[in-house]
């Protein structure tokens, strides 16, 4: 740390030391901690852009011709910083950012780098879905590596020395880890857009907020790390590592500084008044445990203000996918294509999603009444182009605990199971992590499940009331008592 914080004063870097420490957290790597009280709005430290490793401020794009990056598309996704990352790796010292990239880690506890037997204990966990989009990243990845990356590197012999120590596809992972855990989408400042023609830039749909800090509007809030999710060019946008802000470590609901963008810096400046000895914690999103896992490799954990005494991460959540609540009403995916196409083009989503609130999503309720229409009724909601309304009555709410049981199935263990395997204290990393992942699941499977079966309960009570109580008069029948008539 003493190497990366001299370097980066030495290239204009600025930091307030006596409010800002780096230490050594055992079980999250480095992190920032508060040397004194902090009040809110506080400038930490400020990077200069210059600083920031981008496509655009390696010199390896201008070096090949700006005309040929492009044309190699190394201008789109993640390809064009990977293999800025690798060059600068192989200048080694004599890069301008060899002491920050020497700091940066080789490995990591994402699921991209677990043995099968390691996946095998994230089966029926969102993750096992996110997992197979992960594997076709991964083969993306290496598609780009070698259609891309590697013709270039070898056309110019004269510029990548040494290609098959350093422009290795295992290295082209390591890097592609590093930026998937800890890039920024950063915005280009008003003086480089009016120049847009002299720059590349990367693609990347990486979350960026652009909500302004809450006291002053000298700085503008850039969004947290992200991850690139298609390969349509923003020129805006430059994915970059961004030297000391990729330090903060991030827990649910604990942000207390986050990174403004300034003109000719970017600042990380404190969200809330922290006090000596705490953590400086930026967010990464308030992410659930699968998807802080698939890209970060860790989970969080908290004491939950609504279970006293148990663990859990409030941003959880399950997915579930519609083609089960077709199969949970014995439907097939050929009877139910047309409602399923025109659901889609209704702007519905082919997974329901259950958050930790367990509440059961309107959209689920609305999917099952509109596979439960008579043929006639559907042809009419298509007709009026609208979705049957979220209503809950019994038939619905069988489907929906037909549903949350068989979703609970998908997993080889129960949460009791999963609760009892926790306690074992020689558990790897890997395999703790992926049980943290499924109890938060079940969890709220559970839960969801319970309130399904009270408001059935309910439900079935008060139909047996309606159905016992006499039948309402009609107008003109004879009732037996005298019936006032109204004065004029
Ligand atoms: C942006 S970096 C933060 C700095 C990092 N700890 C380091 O040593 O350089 C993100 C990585 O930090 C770790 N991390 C961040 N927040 C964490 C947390 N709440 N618990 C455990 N690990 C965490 C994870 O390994 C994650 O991939």
């Amino acid at each position: 740390m003493d190497a990366v914080l001299l370097w980066f004063t030495h290239h204009g870097g600025t930091i307030d030391a006596s409010s800002i420490g780096f230490v050594d957290f055992s079980n999250a790597g480095r992190g920032a901690v508060a040397l004194r009280d902090i009040p809110e709005n506080h400038i930490l430290f400020k990077i200069p852009r210059k600083l920031l490793l981008s496509n655009e401020t390696s010199p390896l794009p201008a070096l090949i011709g700006l005309e040929q990056w492009r044309a190699r598309k190394m201008h789109i996704g993640w390809a064009g910083l990977i293999l800025c990352m690798l060059w600068e790796a192989a200048k080694g010292q004599e890069s301008k950012w060899a002491p920050y990239l020497d700091s940066l880690p080789t490995t990591f506890d994402t699921p991209m780098f677990w043995s099968e037997g390691d996946l095998e204990e994230l089966r029926g966990t969102s993750i096992s879905d996110l997992f197979k989009l992960e594997k076709l990243g991964k083969a993306d990845a290496e598609k780009d590596f070698h259609e891309k990356v590697l013709p270039l590197v070898q056309s110019r012999p004269d510029i990548f020395l040494a290609p098959t120590t350093f422009y290795t596809l295992q290295r082209y992972h390591i890097m592609g880890s590093r930026i998937l855990s800890r890039s920024f989408d950063v915005e280009k400042n008003e003086e480089d857009n009016e120049n847009e023609a002299a720059n590349t830039s990367v693609g990347s749909a990486m979350d960026v907020d652009s909500d302004h800090p809450p006291t002053t509007n000298e700085h503008e809030e850039t969004g947290s790390d992200g991850e690139a999710e298609d390969d349509e060019e923003d020129d805006s946008i430059v994915v970059s590592m961004v030297p000391l802000a990729d330090m903060l470590n991030a827990r649910y609901g604990s942000e207390n500084a986050k990174l403004f963008y300034e003109k000719y810096a970017l600042g990380m400046i404190s969200t809330k008044p922290i006090l000596a000895g705490e953590q400086i914690w930026n967010t990464y999103g308030d992410l659930p445990n699968a998807e802080l896992l698939r890209r970060y490799g860790h989970v969080d954990l908290l004491p939950l203000d609504d279970q006293p005494g148990e663990l859990g991460n409030p941003g959880d959540v399950v997915e579930i996918r519609a083609d089960l609540v077709i199969s949970a009403q014995n439907l097939s995916q050929e009877d139910t294509k047309e409602r399923i196409d025109w659901w889609l083009e209704q702007g519905g989503d082919d997974v329901i999603v259950f958050e930790w609130d367990m509440v059961i999503p309107p959209a689920l309720v609305a999917l099952i009444r509109l596979l439960r229409l008579p043929p006639d009724e559907f042809a009419h909601a298509v007709e009026k182009d609208k979705v049957p309304k979220p209503k809950l009555d019994l038939e619905v709410l069988s489907v929906v605990i037909t549903v949350l049981e068989r979703r609970l199935t998908e997993y080889p263990t129960t949460l009791l199971d999963d609760l009892k395997l926790m306690e074992d204290e020689g558990l790897s990393i890997n395999k703790k992590h992926a049980l943290v992942v499924r109890i938060g699941e079940k969890r709220i499977l559970q839960g969801a499940l319970q309130k399904a079966m009270e408001a059935r309960t309910a439900a079935e009570a008060a139909s047996q009331v309606t159905s016992e109580r006499p039948r309402k008069r009609k107008a003109g029948e004879e009732t037996g008592r005298n019936v006032k008539t109204r004065k004029r």
